[in-house]
């Protein structure tokens, strides 16, 4: 399958070409040429197949005969060795917990997807990769760890100064190895920026392999699809009609859920839920996309005022503002309402929900309100350990600390500080 540019301003490209170069010289994002729906029998009976087969068959027209067959359900196998559990909540609610990977957030299946990609592709042809990768919070420790030791790739990291958690900070910047962190001295927004900046700068590029593991890639952004059709799978013997609520951020997430969607999976609506960073709900309700200097929030890995994913989104639905809406909601809400649907769920359900979970949970509450008869879905996107402080002052309780997490919080960490592109270029040009 080819990809071609949103800005459709820059040649097409192959899967490989797509991965390895992250996003197009045109600064645009790639794009499937085709999306072929998966035959309806395969969504009624999807109980029948093991998650390996369901990412196989949904993943395979996009990768094409660049990975052979059995190369890419290795890669799968390999990625997919955690649990997706769909856990009911309220009678009409469940969460979908994306956080049973090692680094504990939804980013895990798409950074080993990509990193293997990657690894794959060096194999065939062993020139030496740096993989520039922005993060406020979550991609970053997912990242570091799924490309950790990956022959022939240098890991960047940038992520903002003091706006990430403890825990999420100590993720991406102990390993060491090939990965290196840079702390900048701003927003989410800024990393972001001075990462699509390199992509463009000659004199970088000329003398460097340079690509993404941001959403923006398409090894990353699509592996994401795999997630709603596991939900689906565990929830359709229900028989009611789905909605995904999902914790919002730079939009991959969910714009992913559209494109299973897309492939045939039956479900009724999205809900793209924010936190104060309003820019899609602003959009939805006005029709006019203005990005913001992001805000800080306890929801951090959805401190974004510029989504970079929501063009796919646009893209999809060519533009047409009804089309779109017909399909998505999208809500915002407050770190107050946040804190109280945390206490909520915990001294209602039992539940221990990580901030961007419940940012999800409000959507779906929110939307139910006028559709008291759809199933929701809310994805708790990351484990509620990784927000420690926020979450065990809000719930007035401690939780206990996986291992793994208590092993990381002994380690030193090591960033190094920059401030503005200029530092970035410099780094850059040094290694
Ligand atoms: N929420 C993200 C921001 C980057 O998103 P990505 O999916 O494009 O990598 C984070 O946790 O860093």
């Amino acid at each position: 399958m080819n990809f071609y540019s949103l800005n459709k301003k820059a040649p097409n490209v192959s899967f490989k070409e797509a991965v390895i170069k992250g996003i197009a010289p045109d600064r645009g994002l790639y794009f499937p040429e085709e999306i072929h729906p998966l035959a309806p029998s395969f969504f009624d009976s999807l109980e029948t197949f093991s998650n390996q087969e369901i990412a196989y068959l949904a993943i395979q027209q996009f990768v094409g005969d660049e990975i052979p067959e059995a190369a890419l359900k290795e890669i799968l196998k390999e990625v997919l060795d955690f649990d997706f559990p769909v856990v009911p909540i309220e009678e009409n609610i469940a969460t979908l917990e994306l956080f049973h990977g090692p680094t504990m957030a939804f980013k895990d299946v798409g950074a080993r997807f990509m990193a293997r990609c990657l690894g794959h592709f060096s194999n065939e042809k062993s020139n030496a990769i740096t993989v520039l990768v922005a993060t406020s919070g979550d991609t970053g420790g997912a990242v570091a760890n799924g490309f950790l030791d990956v022959p022939g790739v240098k890991v960047v990291i940038l992520y903002p100064s003091g706006k990430v958690s403890d825990i999420q900070e100590k993720q991406l910047t102990t390993l060491g190895k090939n990965i290196t962190a840079l702390e900048v001295d701003g927003t989410f927004d800024d990393c972001q920026e001075m990462v699509k900046s390199a992509f463009l700068d000659k004199e970088l590029t000329e003398n460097m392999q340079l690509t993404s593991a941001n959403s923006i890639n398409v090894a990353r952004w699509l592996p994401q699809m795999f997630y709603f059709l596991f939900a689906y799978k565990q929830a359709k013997s229900l028989g009611k009609e789905i909605v995904f609520s999902v914790p919002s951020g730079n939009f991959g997430n969910i714009c992913a859920g559209i494109m299973a969607q897309k492939l045939g999976m039956p479900c009724k609506h999205f809900i793209a839920a924010t936190n104060v960073n309003d820019i899609v709900p602003n959009f939805m309700a006005t029709g006019t996309y203005s990005p913001k200097t992001s805000i800080a929030t306890i929801s951090n890995a959805m401190d974004v005022g510029d989504p970079s994913n929501f063009i796919r989104i646009r893209h999809l639905y060519k533009d047409n503002f009804k089309e779109l809406s017909n399909n998505l909601s999208s809500y915002s809400f407050t770190d107050k309402e946040t804190k109280k649907a945390m206490l909520s769920l915990y001294n209602d359900y039992n539940y221990v929900a990580d901030p961007h979970g419940a940012v999800g949970y409000l959507g779906i509450k929110k939307y139910q309100a006028q559709h008291p008869e759809c199933y929701g879905i809310f994805l708790e996107t990351a484990h509620p350990v990784k927000f420690l402080d926020v979450v065990e002052d809000t719930i007035r309780e401690n939780i206990d600390l996986p291992d793994k997490i208590a092993k990381l919080l002994n380690k030193k960490k090591k960033s190094i500080n920059i401030s503005n592109y200029e530092d970035l270029k410099a780094f850059l040009k040094r290694e």
